[in-house]
C-alpha cells in the first residue's frame, strides 16, 4: 500500500466521473430530496436574508426548486457571474427570470441586474468531507468570492451543495480555503464543525 495522498484534480476527477454516472432520473429524485431538506432546515431564518444559488451545469444537483422555496419564504435570490477569468460577481435574480449566458457553460443575469453581497452561498461541489473540506472546479472563483466579501467585513453562510457519492473521508485544505458551514445532500441537512 502506499500513502501518497491523492491530488486534488485525480480527486475532483473520479468524483465527477461518479456523479457523471447518475441517471437524470436519479439526479432529479437526488435534486428534489435536496430542495425538501434545505428549505425545512433554512425557511425559518430566511425572511430578507439574501441567498445565491446557482444555475446548474455539466452533472450538478439542480438547486432551482430549493431557490424558489426559500424566494416563497422570504429570500432575496442571486446567481453567480463569471466578469473574468478569476472573479465572479453576485447579481440579484428573480425565479422565472431570464438569464443569459455566465461564463464557463453556466447562466446568469445580466450586466444590468445589481450586484448584492449574499448572506448565504448555495456552493456546488465536486468534492467534499465530514467537515465541510470542499473541491469546486479548481477555478478558485468561490475562494476569491469569499475572500473579498471577508475584506469587506462580510461571512456569508456556507451552504455545500451535492449529492452523498460526492464524500469522501478527508480532503486535503489549503490556506485560502474557507470551509464550508453546512452541507446538503439527498439525504440531509447537516452542520459541520464550522456551521453551530
Ligand atoms: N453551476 C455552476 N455555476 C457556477 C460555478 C459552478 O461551479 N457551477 N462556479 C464555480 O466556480 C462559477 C463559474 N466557474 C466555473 C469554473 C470552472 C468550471 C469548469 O467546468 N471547469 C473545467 C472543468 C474542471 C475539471 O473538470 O477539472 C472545464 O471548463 O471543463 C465551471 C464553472 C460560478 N457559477
Ligand atoms: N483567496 C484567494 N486569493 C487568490 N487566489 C486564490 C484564492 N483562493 C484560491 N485561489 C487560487 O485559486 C486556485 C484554485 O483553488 P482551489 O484548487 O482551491 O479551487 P476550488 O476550491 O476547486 O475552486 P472554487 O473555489 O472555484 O470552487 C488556486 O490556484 C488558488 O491558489
Amino acid at each position: 500500500m502506499n500513502d501518497v495522498p491523492d491530488s486534488k484534480p485525480d480527486m475532483r476527477n473520479r468524483s465527477l466521473r461518479r456523479r457523471d454516472a447518475l441517471t437524470g432520473d436519479e439526479r432529479r429524485a437526488k435534486s428534489l430530496a435536496i430542495a425538501t431538506h434545505g428549505a425545512e432546515a433554512l425557511a425559518a431564518e430566511i425572511p430578507g436574508k439574501c441567498v445565491a444559488g446557482y444555475h446548474p451545469i455539466r452533472s450538478e444537483a439542480d438547486v432551482g426548486l430549493l431557490m424558489a422555496l426559500l424566494e416563497k419564504a422570504g429570500a432575496e435570490l442571486a446567481l453567480p457571474a463569471v466578469i473574468d477569468r478569476e472573479t465572479i460577481v453576485f447579481r440579484a435574480f428573480r425565479s422565472g427570470e431570464e438569464l443569459v449566458a455566465g461564463g464557463f457553460g453556466t447562466r446568469a443575469p445580466g450586466e444590468d441586474a445589481g450586484e448584492v453581497d449574499p448572506d448565504i452561498l448555495l456552493m456546488p461541489l465536486s468534492v467534499f468531507d465530514e467537515a465541510g473540506n470542499r473541491i469546486g472546479y479548481g477555478a478558485g472563483h468561490y475562494d476569491r468570492a469569499i475572500a473579498r466579501l471577508a475584506a469587506r467585513g462580510r461571512k456569508p453562510f456556507l451552504v455545500g451543495i451535492a449529492f452523498d457519492l460526492q464524500e469522501v473521508p478527508s480532503v486535503p485544505a489549503e490556506p485560502h480555503d474557507v470551509p464550508l458551514d453546512a452541507i446538503i445532500t439527498e439525504s440531509g441537512f447537516g452542520r459541520t464543525e464550522n456551521g453551530d
